[in-house]
């Protein structure tokens, strides 16, 4: 129980009243629970009053300008700057969990997840309990166990604002002492992580996605840099490898001297060195099939690093980012040691096959930029021949269909244009936008069925060959007419592939 009024104190007068909890979705009320109306993109937390009062609510804490007409017999609160303050006042709730532990927060458009959970394994190997808010959930992360299987989902990869600090308390009651959350864009654009105090910010690359929600390229960065420029924060560190991350290390050198600067980079002499305060780049490295291996400069001394789990670059550039966070906390030799047992997260880069089977790798890969890094990364490590086989989500960006297409067609020999969540759009519309992107349409083959798209690709693919399926990664449902159903392309695989080796053998 805490007193509304010592949760509120300084932003407005109430009467004493003691809640049980705060939400702000009348489906979460419970007996005792502040109801936080607020106006969503959509629609407005006052059109669920009477939901939230069935279920409990002892009070609404709405706007001071909000001029919506309803009805109630509920204590109301009236919040100036409502929706800046639900983080802050959760966190307040909370008792400030982000203020007890370290907490970093990962933004890019790509290896959130990633980042997030190679730093919670790797805090795991330095002795201290690590968890993570993010795309796969929330929780604490048992390095022995799927991270899948053991988070709670929230549907956002940046819960709302309660959700958050909620998630973050919970954690620290459970034993976790340092956090990662991917913080993403639209979470800035709606005060998702307001409340929370950071102690570093990583920030991994910009491409393009989420043009449906904001405007432009330009509005897309700048809610990113948010995190960097507005939030409470000590450390950033920054991807030397990326134009906006070279823009953001001058905004911050400017606008937030206090703050220090880490870079890091897969080249040895990045733009930008001379931005950071310190820095981790590579000297040499080795990609293959066997990881990666790489000598390493940093401002923390040189070291010889390998990891022989995590393929491609862009693992390596993650790697280097969720190192310079390390660094700033742990001893470099303890660092590097956690940082090469690492393994694949769930639904990135996941192998199967290969040897006297075709390699298959399941990817997450669901942004133009993404589905190129992945394909380029992965063809040169096989002989033969390469398969995509991909999709795109209906109901989102439409522009990036087309360039998905171009993506996958440049950098591999065969295409496979198979469902994603269609969501309520018309699959057929779907893939006429996504053949827009070919320059040879009628060689890409199209299985509308995602178990078929694979089948199809796995029965010519022979030992040598790579196929690449991307879009779902870890995601266990697909999203059609609004129906989620059952699907795991991970699952898929590896009965497909089953069954291939038994033919093989008979
Ligand atoms: C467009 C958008 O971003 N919507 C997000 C936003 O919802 P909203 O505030 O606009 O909600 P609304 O539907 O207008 O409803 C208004 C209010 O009524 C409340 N309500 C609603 C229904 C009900 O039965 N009872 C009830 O009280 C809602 O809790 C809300 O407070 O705030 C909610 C809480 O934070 C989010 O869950 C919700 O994400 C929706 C589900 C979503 O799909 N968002 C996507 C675009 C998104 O946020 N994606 C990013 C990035 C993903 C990536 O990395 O690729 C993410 O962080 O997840
Ligand atoms: N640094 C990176 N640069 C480009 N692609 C990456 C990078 N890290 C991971 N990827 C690839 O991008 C896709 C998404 O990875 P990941 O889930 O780690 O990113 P994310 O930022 O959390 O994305 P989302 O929020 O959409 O889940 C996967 O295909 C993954 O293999």
């Amino acid at each position: 129980m805490k007193s509304l009024a010592e949760l509120l104190s300084g932003w407005c007068e109430v009467p004493d009243l003691q809640v049980k909890g705060l939400a702000l979705d009348s489906r979460q009320i419970q007996p005792g629970y502040a109801f936080i109306a607020v106006q969503g993109n959509t629609g407005h937390g006052l059109d669920f009053l009477a939901q939230a009062e069935k279920a409990g609510a002892c009070a609404i804490i709405l706007d001071q300008h909000d001029d919506s007409a309803f009805q109630s017999d509920l204590p109301l609160v009236r919040l100036p700057k409502l929706k800046n303050r639900v983080g802050k006042l959760a966190s307040r709730f909370y008792e400030h969990p982000s203020v007890q532990m370290p907490l970093v927060g990962i933004t890019g458009t790509n290896g959130k997840t990633s980042c997030s959970l190679f730093l919670a394994h790797c805090w795991n190997q330095l002795g201290s309990q690590g968890g993570v808010i993010g795309t796969l959930g929330t929780g604490a992360v048992d390095s022995d166990q799927d991270a899948a299987e053991q988070l709670q989902e929230t549907g956002n990869t940046t819960p709302d604002p309660v959700t958050v600090q909620a998630a973050l308390a919970g954690m620290y009651q459970q034993g976790v002492r340092h956090a990662a959350i991917e913080v993403s864009s639209h979470a800035m654009d709606q005060h998702r992580v307001e409340g929370c105090r950071f102690e570093t910010g990583l920030f991994t690359n910009l491409t393009q996605d989420h043009l449906d929600y904001h405007s432009s390229m330009e509005q897309y960065g700048e809610a990113k840099a948010k995190l960097f420029l507005e939030m409470p924060l000590q450390h950033a560190v920054v991807n030397l490898d990326d134009a906006f991350g070279i823009r953001l290390l001058q905004q911050l050198k400017q606008q937030r001297p206090e703050i220090t600067r880490i870079g890091y980079s897969v080249y040895p002499q990045p733009q930008g060195l001379d931005l950071c305060d310190r820095f981790v780049v590579t000297e040499q490295s080795v990609l293959d099939q066997n990881g990666c291996q790489a000598k390493l400069n940093t401002s923390w001394g040189q070291f010889d690093f390998a990891n022989q789990q995590l393929l491609a670059s862009f693992n390596l550039s993650n790697l280097l980012g969720v190192i310079g966070c390390l660094l700033l906390d742990f001893a470099p030799e303890k660092v590097l040691q956690a940082a090469s047992n690492l393994k694949p997260v769930p639904g990135r880069l996941n192998r199967f096959g290969g040897s006297e089977l075709p390699l298959v790798v399941v990817d997450y890969a669901h942004t133009p930029d993404a589905l190129q890094q992945v394909l380029s990364a992965l063809r040169p490590l096989v002989s033969g021949k390469s398969y995509c086989v991909f999709g795109c989500g209906g109901d989102r960006d439409r522009n990036k269909r087309p360039q998905m297409a171009a993506a996958a067609e440049q950098n591999s020999d065969q295409l496979v244009i198979t469902q994603d969540n269609s969501r309520f759009e018309d699959p057929a519309q779907i893939f006429a936008d996504i053949k827009t992107g070919l320059q040879q349409p009628d060689l890409a083959w199209l299985e509308p069925e995602r178990n078929q798209a694979i089948a199809k690709a796995l029965s010519v693919a022979k030992a040598g060959d790579l196929i690449v399926v991307a879009g779902k990664g870890h995601e266990d449902y697909l999203d059609i007419q609004g129906k989620k159903s059952f699907w795991s392309d991970l699952q898929a695989v590896s009965e497909l592939l089953q069954a291939k080796a038994g033919e093989q053998y008979v």
